[in-house]
């Protein structure tokens, strides 16, 4: 299928067999040839892509036919050629909303196929980017970016769902790497917002000297280094969402910018004096507790309740039960498609590890665990023996997660395995109990597996 429909309007021969030759050459392009301007728009439910019109038509002129062109379907690019250089008239033209304006003179060829060169690339970048936003929706619907069954997330559910039809802030709390910012981005894209960006912005990683430029921008000529003008992360984000992560973090200058813009719902990019409005919802994501910051003088209490709106506490991943599999066996299914491999299943002996872990860094320990395990497999299993924490075992950890006392013992038997280099009699004298229950510890750990 060619992928550029070109109609020419021309009504002077000569010029139009040599517009539709020159154009003909690509034979990605389909050209149709026209003498009047009531010949192409008869032809317009066709939908081309571009149209050549001449200024000077038999039957009406070149910004008439641009202006019932552009009434028809305004994705139709409109290049205008004339005999004359008019710098008006090409204002006037391109003020229509012509895509160029050429002039018939000796290098007409070059420039026409240069125009429509851009053309064809804005085209595919624009389809590209039209299912680009429908993949980044499909990926972030709920069911799809924010998996878990638990009664605490689907507490979170509950009330995500009511910030979706309106624009009201929402603050999500939780520990690192509960998914703050997966979160927030399946808010934005299945809500009224979705249409606009969504914008994140990481406090914390911003030194504090740069950050209000990069949320309100800056003029050129600001301060030293500000080569051009730049807009900021709140004007980019207009209509949609801007996110801003570890907001706990922010200096308290900072908050009283924040809490000004927030307030006029304007800001006023550095170097300027003129105030430029946004409109889009706020996000905001921290670890720590707000209040408690607010207690001791970290934290502007006008801002906290300015910011607090919805607030929504993601539980850590030590607490939602039956998710830890369901990510887990997500995980590895997006590994092996990333990958391109087949999928692999979780053994019980895997399952079993991974429920009783007590999850430290979350869901993203999760994921990376899951990642390695995938990777340390045979073909179709995946297996307690895979699945290795980052962070040692130590006596601290073993108390965070609940097990059973018969569980304990297996552990702190390993533990002293590890520790004094799989020395049985060592470990039964440090644990004063007989070698034998050692032995029959490691072996009912073995049949385990
Ligand atoms: N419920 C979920 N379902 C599927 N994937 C999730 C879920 N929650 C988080 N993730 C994934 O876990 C990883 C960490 O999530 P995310 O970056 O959102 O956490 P965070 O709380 O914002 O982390 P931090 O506190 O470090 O900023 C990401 O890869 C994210 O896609």
């Amino acid at each position: 299928m060619k992928s550029l429909k070109i109609f020419v309007v021309e009504d002077d021969d000569w010029f139009n067999k040599l517009i539709v030759h020159t154009l003909s050459l690509n034979p990605d392009h389909e050209v149709i040839s026209f003498k009047t301007g009531k010949d192409c728009l008869r032809r317009l439910n066709e939908s081309p892509d571009v149209i050549t019109i001449d200024y000077r038509l038999p039957d009406m002129t070149g910004d008439e036919l641009l202006e019932k062109v552009s009434e028809s379907d305004r994705r139709i690019q409109a290049i205008v050629i004339s005999e004359q250089n008019e710098i008006q008239t090409a204002v006037d033209l391109l003020k229509k909303g012509a895509y160029d304006y050429l002039v018939k003179s000796e290098d007409i060829r070059d420039r026409l196929l240069n125009t429509i060169k851009h053309i064809s690339e804005n085209r595919a970048l624009q389809k590209e980017v039209v299912i680009l936003k429908k993949e980044v929706r499909e990926k972030y619907a709920f069911s799809n970016a924010v998996i878990g069954q638990s009664s605490k997330i689907k507490e979170v559910f509950d009330l995500a769902s009511k910030a979706l039809n309106n624009n009201i802030t929402i603050s999500i709390v939780g520990e690192t790497g509960t998914g703050k910012e997966n979160l927030a981005k399946a808010i934005h894209y299945n809500s009224i917002q979705k249409e606009g960006s969504f914008v994140a912005v990481n406090v914390a990683a911003i030194p504090d000297g740069l950050i209000e430029s990069e949320l309100f921008g800056h003029e050129k000529g600001a301060f030293t280094g500000a080569q051009t003008r730049r807009i900021g992360k709140f004007e980019e984000a207009d209509g949609g969402t801007l996110f801003l992560d570890e907001i706990g973090e922010m200096s308290m200058n900072m908050q009283v910018k924040l809490l000004r813009a927030l307030q006029e719902r304007e800001v006023v990019r550095i170097g300027s004096n003129k105030p430029v409005s946004f409109n889009c919802r706020i996000i905001v994501a921290t670890h720590k507790d707000l209040k408690e910051e607010v207690k001791e003088g970290n934290f502007r209490e006008d801002l906290f309740y300015r910011l607090l709106g919805l607030s929504i506490s993601l539980p850590p991943l030590r607490e939602r039960g039956p998710d830890i599999i369901l990510l887990a066996e997500h995980f590895a299914r997006l590994f092996a498609k990333d990958n391109g491999m087949p999928p692999k299943r979780l053994s019980d002996s895997a399952k079993s590890k991974l429920n009783k872990y007590h999850w430290p860094g979350n869901i993203r320990e999760l994921k990376s665990v899951i990642d390695l395990a995938f990777v340390l497999s045979g073909e179709e299993e995946i297996t307690s023996d895979h699945i290795s924490y980052s962070e040692s075992e130590n006596m601290d950890d073993l108390m965070v997660t609940e097990l059973t006392l018969r569980e304990y013992t297996r552990k702190i038997v390993q533990l002293f395995m590890k520790k004094y280099n799989n020395n049985t009699k060592t470990v039964a004298e440090k644990l004063d109990i007989g070698q034998t229950t050692v032995y029959r510890v490691l072996k009912e750990l073995e049949e385990e597996q």
